[in-house]
């Protein structure tokens, strides 16, 4: 690729082994998911996620999605529990969506794809850094939740609210005093795996955690996610390439019928 990676036809996951040969791995994600063929494994422990609201920094429109960073200089956000060993910090969470019909969320479960997906990223404190853990198989730690279209959720309003004001790659605003926890489901039943990052550089470094109960997000406030194309000046627009809507309204319904 003669330039950055992204999800366009010159550069999109079809392209990104020429920059990144771990991407032809053997333990590359996303997967579909089989319940039927999940093994169920009774050491296995509850997932514990303990955040401290305080610990919100930012809100960031890297190109590809937004992400709010977290302060994680201390054990005050973090995942224990579960199939993870030790302590885990959290690091950022971020968004998948609309980037092309097959790629809203990244994970499919019995091959059903979701309009929207959550990840929040964690890191091994065994490790002296998130740099650092990012290149060790047990370096990391991703909790996935799907969102499924259906009631408005209002934990999520906070955060779409924010996105006008990042609408271009690059732009970073604070966004203090917010809790993570109130964006998973109430059961944190999970299926797990040993995987990669999603995107470039998609190290193979992450212990999935694919929450089994998905959150809601109503079709009003999934538009916050692919808003109408802005002419901004010719700096690049923000986060994914731009879905025809008659794309994002076939798929809302597909969901539709899917959860009907
Ligand atoms: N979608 S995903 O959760 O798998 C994911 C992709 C990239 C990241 S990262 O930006 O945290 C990151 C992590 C390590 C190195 C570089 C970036 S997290
Ligand atoms: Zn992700």
């Amino acid at each position: 690729m003669s330039h950055g990676w992204g999800y366009g036809a010159a550069n999109g996951p079809h392209k990104w082994a020429e920059d990144f040969p771990v991407a032809n791995g053997a333990r590359q994600s996303p997967i579909d998911i089989v319940p039927k063929e999940a093994q169920y494994d009774s050491s296995l422990r509850a997932l514990k996620l303990r955040y401290d609201p305080s610990n919100a920094k930012s809100i960031l429109n890297n190109g590809h999605s937004f992400q709010v960073d977290f302060v994680d200089d201390s054990d005050t956000s973090t995942l224990t529990g579960g199939p993870i060993s030790g302590t885990y910090r959290l690091r950022q969470f971020h968004f998948h969506w609309g980037a092309s019909d097959d790629r809203g969320s990244e994970h499919t479960v019995d091959g059903v794809k979701f309009p929207c997906e959550l990840h929040l990223v964690h890191w091994n404190t065994k490790y002296p850094s998130f740099g650092e853990a990012a290149s060790q198989p047990d370096g990391l730690a991703v909790v996935g939740v799907f969102l499924k279209i259906g009631a408005a959720n209002p934990r999520l309003q906070r955060v779409l609210n924010a996105l006008d004001t990042i609408k271009t790659k690059g732009r970073q605003t604070d966004f203090a005093a917010f809790d993570a926890k109130s964006l998973l489901p109430v059961s944190v039943d999970y299926w797990t795996y040993d995987g990669s990052l999603t995107t470039p550089p998609l190290l193979e470094s992450v212990t999935w955690i694919v929450l089994k109960e998905p959150i809601s997000v109503s079709p009003v406030q999934f538009r916050a996610f692919v808003p109408e194309p802005s002419h901004t000046n010719d700096e690049e627009i923000i986060f994914t390439p731009y879905l025809p809507w008659a794309a994002v309204a076939q798929w809302v319904e597909r969901v539709k019928l899917l959860n009907k």
